[in-house]
């Protein structure tokens, strides 16, 4: 299960790019620690790199950049708007990604990391796609856009693994009971599943509960659909105790904290 490095300096991550093999795929998340999509792109982004193997193929690496405190990196890779992944092998960019889409990011990932052939294409071929657009100015929005925007976030959010749970604090230190008594559920039935802590992001915290029409946490969502609160969840299982199965496996949650 791979994880996230923090890059913290220039020479840190020369030496990244130095030593790593020509077919490793290394994933370079920028993020400014003020820009709330950012901290649900990490979610998205553990939650993705617990998925790949550590030691076996296909190989990748993954990065975190502060784009403010690294500013001669994101410039080198033009970053003009966070979240912004890049995507390099050997050397050469293969594409981009700006933006908080959950979607395009694991698109983007799964294509370049399980193509051997791309692999040879883009290295021969160079930069072989860039399909970052800069992300709309910084303009107040009205706020029906802002909703809009919103619910545009929450929709790749509640994809962003096929079993995501939005709680309060995080598996290994629950904030509430109701909460803690999910992960223990989760845990109990080994499911592998995604997170995000609302308590870390009010406008998630208050709007999900709107675009779900579910006024309450711990939510548990699957492939997209919200299966309700702890009572359900409790519910669906004494129906059927095999409600988890085909989300379990032995390797617990995924996500890191939001
Ligand atoms: N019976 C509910 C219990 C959950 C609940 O009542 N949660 C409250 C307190 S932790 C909540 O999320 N309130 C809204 C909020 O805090 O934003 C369930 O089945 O999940």
């Amino acid at each position: 299960m791979s994880t996230i490095t923090e890059v913290d300096s220039i020479p840190q991550w020369e030496q990244l790019l130095a030593s790593l093999p020509p077919s490793t795929l290394l994933v370079v998340s920028f993020h400014a620690p003020w820009a709330a999509p950012c901290a649900q792109m990490a979610t998205v982004l553990a939650t993705l790199a617990s998925e790949y193997p550590v030691t076996e193929p296909p190989a990748t690496k993954w990065v975190s950049v502060n784009a403010e405190d690294l500013s001669d990196i994101s410039e080198a890779y033009e970053v003009t708007a966070v979240p912004f992944l890049v995507l390099i092998r050997n050397g050469q960019v293969l594409e981009t990604v700006s933006g908080s889409s959950a979607v395009k990011v694991r698109t983007a990932i799964e294509t370049h990391a399980s193509s051997a052939s791309a692999a040879q294409a883009d290295t021969a071929g160079g930069v072989a796609q860039t399909v970052a657009k800069a992300e709309e100015p910084a303009a107040p929005l009205d706020p029906e856009r802002q909703k809009e925007e919103l619910f545009k976030r929450l929709a790749d959010l509640v994809k962003a693994a096929p079993v995501m749970l939005f709680m309060k604090g995080t598996p290994s230190g629950p904030q509430c009971g109701f909460s803690r008594q999910m992960v223990a559920i989760l845990r109990e039935n080994s499911v592998k599943y995604g997170f995000f802590n609302i308590l870390a992001d009010d406008e998630v915290r208050q709007g999900l509960k709107e675009y779900a029409e579910w006024p309450t946490y711990p939510q548990l969502w699957i492939s997209g659909e919200l299966v309700g609160g702890l009572d359900i969840v409790k519910e669906e299982l004494s129906n059927d105790a095999d409600f988890f199965k085909p989300y379990s496996v032995s390797g617990g949650e995924a996500a890191a904290p939001a």
